[in-house]
């Protein structure tokens, strides 16, 4: 029986923002021949604005609203990659749907690297700011040990181009990845 069969529920990628879990979540499931969600694309697609624009007109509560929704849906599919929002796992009730909902994934990074890879990205409101190191730095103290309190593995981004990262996940996770006849 190939190993995908032992794999319960969905696979679940929660980091800070930037650390890769939708890069990475969709080259993944690519791989895997899963479908892939991204919980920030679902609240877009519902809402049909960016979520800079709910920032701006309704504010962060709002959007935790809306992200909590889309959360509470995605964690009852079966056999797909989830990426979550960076902040989606601050409501208690969301890191239970998520750790019931199948195998927990932290995609851990340097607070460097993240300044790095979002420098040029204006599409995240929590960034926006005079400072963007202490914000990052201040979101990792708060959440670092929210990733590590639900996650089931654990895996440092910062030292790996994603194709490495995503090779080490189909080992450590021991993965089925479909040949061509299997598709
Ligand atoms: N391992 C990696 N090496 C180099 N660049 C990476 C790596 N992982 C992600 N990136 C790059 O970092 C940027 C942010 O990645 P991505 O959007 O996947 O992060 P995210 O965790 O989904 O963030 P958010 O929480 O804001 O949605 C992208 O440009 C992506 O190509
Ligand atoms: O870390 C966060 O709180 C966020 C991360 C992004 O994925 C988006 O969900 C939004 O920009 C908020
Ligand atoms: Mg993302």
């Amino acid at each position: 029986m190939p190993a995908m069969d032992y794999i319960a529920g969905n696979l679940i990628f929660i980091g800070l923002m930037g650390a890769g879990k939708t890069t990475i979540g969709k080259c993944l499931a690519q791989r895997l021949g899963w479908q892939f969600y991204d919980s920030d694309q679902e609240v877009v697609k519902r809402t049909g604005v960016p979520i800079s624009t709910i920032f701006e007109l309704e504010g962060e509560a709002s959007f935790r609203e809306r992200e909590h929704a889309v959360i509470s849906d995605l964690s009852k599919l079966k056999h797909c990659v989830i990426a979550t929002g960076g902040g989606a796992i601050l409501r208690p009730e969301n890191r239970q749907l998520l750790q019931q909902s199948g195998t927990v994934i932290y995609l851990s990074t340097s607070v460097d690297c993240i300044l790095k890879r979002t420098a040029q990205d204006k599409s995240r409101p929590l960034l926006q700011v005079e400072n963007p190191r202490e914000r990052l730095e201040k979101l990792f103290q708060e959440r670092d040990p929210l990733y590590r309190d639900i996650a089931d593995h654990i895996i440092e981004t910062h030292s790996q181009a994603i194709p490495m990262v995503v090779n080490q996940l189909i080992q450590q996770l021991n993965l089925y990845e479909p040949s061509d006849t299997d598709r």
